[in-house]
């Protein structure tokens, strides 16, 4: 099936289509693992974008749902140079274009996607296009340009679950403890990163309030990754306000956006974003380089936690950006990188999920 994608700077790019047909618009951004197809194309962050690999060949192996990090395809479409059709793969009968035909999303493939990534490096993120059973490539620039810049669109409520649950841990350990995990477009590994620890959860909803909180009276309040301008999480953002100081506060990603924001720092939108398994990040005090995970177009300003109790703890040394902060005296600390990886490297699981049980007094 024919099928294009479009940029708001007037590129089109023709190819192949696969998965639903159909429209989707959002920001075309590129990452540059070669593995993790279906935990990326899961992860609620992706939510308001279309996903370009830049790796040539994906879908090697075949899709393995044990490892969604959500129900079902978040980004909005799939942007490969070549898809694999036939993967080998003992845990599965689904290539990566079923999976896109069964989410009913739609996808494209022949694109030169070194080129799209070479000019969204020069150019910045762009808003794009993708159409899935049609070759009209000026119909798909005209879209890309009507749709809004992503910092408008409230994307969490559209991720976010609607109800609080909670799940316990089914290791036994003499002293649980009970985690509330704000649901701000959680990665399952998260959550399951917790409960391998012996730690119960409580996941909420991006709306929940200080007082719904403080009722559950957990030993900690987590804030997980999720889609968008993290401007967008401001009930979130008050929350951490409110609470800071009467309980551990840690989180990934977006929650650590979520969280730098409440204790007094802007963020911003980076140029193109980090996306990849092989991220490095320093941690200042030690010096040790860690290779990290990341999907993320929006940074902290380092420079704002000037004149505040914030101390910058981790950087990015690609462009030194703010990787990691901690309060210098409340317990409260956060990434940017993905320490539950999932997909990519497993570095940083152990170091940073080892100090949100230390904050909680629990076994490390
Ligand atoms: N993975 C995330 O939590 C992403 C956070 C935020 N949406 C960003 O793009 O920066």
């Amino acid at each position: 099936m024919s099928a294009v994608i479009g940029l708001e700077d007037g590129t089109i790019l023709k190819g192949t289509g696969f998965g639903a047909e159909g429209i989707v618009c959002g920001e075309l951004v590129f990452t540059t693992q070669y593995t993790g197809y279906e935990e990326s194309l899961t992860d609620p962050s992706y939510t308001g974008q279309i996903l370009m690999f830049t790796y040539p060949l994906i879908g090697n192996y075949g899709v393995n749902d044990e490892t969604f990090q959500s129900d079902g395809v978040k980004a909005e479409g799939l942007v490969v140079r070549e898809a694999c059709l036939s993967p080998s793969h003992h845990l599965s009968t689904r290539n990566i274009y079923k999976l896109m035909e069964d989410e009913g999303k739609p996808g494209i493939s022949g694109i030169d996607t070194r080129m799209l990534t070479i000019g969204t490096r020069e150019h910045g993120t762009m808003r794009a296009a993708l159409i899935n059973g049609s070759d009209d490539g000026e119909e798909a620039v005209r879209l890309a340009r009507e749709q809004p810049d992503i910092s408008s669109l409230d994307l969490i409520s559209r991720v976010t679950c609607k109800e609080p649950y909670t799940i316990e841990s089914q290791v036994k350990t003499a002293d649980k403890k009970h985690v509330v995990l704000f649901d701000l477009g959680m990665k399952k590994n998260i959550s399951m990163s917790l409960l391998k620890r012996g730690v119960d959860v409580t996941v909420v909803p991006a709306n929940t309030p200080t007082s719904v909180i403080e009722d559950y009276n957990p030993d900690l309040l987590f804030l997980s990754n999720g889609p968008g301008d993290p401007q967008n999480a401001q009930n979130a953002i008050d929350v951490v306000k409110d609470l800071a100081g009467t309980m551990p506060i840690s989180g990934i990603c977006l929650g650590h956006q979520v969280i730098s924001r409440a204790l007094g720092a802007d963020t911003y939108k980076l140029k193109f974003g980090h996306r990849g398994a092989n991220q490095p990040v320093k941690d200042l005090e030690s010096g040790i380089v860690h290779i990290t995970s990341q999907n993320h177009g929006f940074a902290v300003e380092g420079d704002s936690f000037d004149d505040t109790d914030v101390t910058v703890t981790q950087i990015n040394t690609n462009d030194n950006t703010v990787e990691g902060i901690e309060h210098n005296d409340l317990d409260i600390f956060s990434v940017q990188y993905h320490p539950e990886a999932h997909a990519g490297p497993r570095d940083t699981e152990k170091i940073f999920f080892g100090k949100v049980m230390k904050a909680m007094g629990g076994r490390v």
